[in-house]
């Protein structure tokens, strides 16, 4: 079995539209959903904000590569560009972590580096990951962590930019983790 984090972001087009594409897609294999979060642009390129969100999902026959292989497919069909490294994109989605019955993978390969190296850096990713599954850790070069430890540790000024949503089409009912 393998289970996988991805966390999914817009800031081009119809934002909403296009996190809903990839919840859709996956809609089978959800086990947990944030909320729709509008964050300010994380790294050096000025850009519009973007919504973010995290899903958390597993599927008996795929692969921690499957997931990344599902991304890309989502990623074209948001034609999406690739332009410039941390730049404005209509949909992106990254593999935070993933395991495979239970042992949590650990990857330095470029095309799937896992965990996501960084993804303990992001309040886009941490925020939404969190209220998804408050119990969720992630294995850093610090050892395990939990998300909720990340998140305190994170500048107050990038963690409180990350806002909530409220989005009436948006559910986050689902199995739930266990
Ligand atoms: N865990 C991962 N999730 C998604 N892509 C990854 C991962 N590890 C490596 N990659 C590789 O990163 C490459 C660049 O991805 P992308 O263009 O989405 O980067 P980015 O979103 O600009 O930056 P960042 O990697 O910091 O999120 C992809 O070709 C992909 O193969
Ligand atoms: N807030 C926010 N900032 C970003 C995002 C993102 O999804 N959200 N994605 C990026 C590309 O990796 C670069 N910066």
């Amino acid at each position: 079995m393998s289970r996988a984090v991805l966390s999914i972001g817009s800031n081009m087009g119809d934002r909403l539209e296009l996190l809903m594409s990839v919840r859709d897609d996956v809609a089978d294999h959800l086990l947990a959903v944030s909320a729709v979060f509008s964050t300010p642009p994380w790294g050096p390129v000025p850009q519009d904000d973007f919504d973010n969100a995290v899903l958390v999902v597993d599927d008996p026959d795929r692969s921690p590569a499957d997931w990344l292989e599902t991304g890309f497919a989502l990623e074209r069909a948001a034609q999406r560009t690739r332009e410039r490294r941390w730049g404005p994109r209509t949909l992106d989605v990254d593999v935070i972590t993933a395991s495979v019955d239970g042992d949590v993978v650990v990857s330095d390969d470029p095309v799937l580096t896992l965990p996501h190296p960084r993804a303990h850096l992001r309040a886009f990713v941490l925020v939404p990951w969190l209220d998804a599954d408050p119990d969720a850790t992630l294995w850093t070069a610090d050892g395990v962590r939990a998300v909720t430890d990340l998140v305190a540790a994170l500048d107050p000024a990038d963690r409180d930019g990350v806002r909530r949503r409220e989005v009436g089409a948006w559910s986050t009912t689902v199995r739930g983790v266990s």
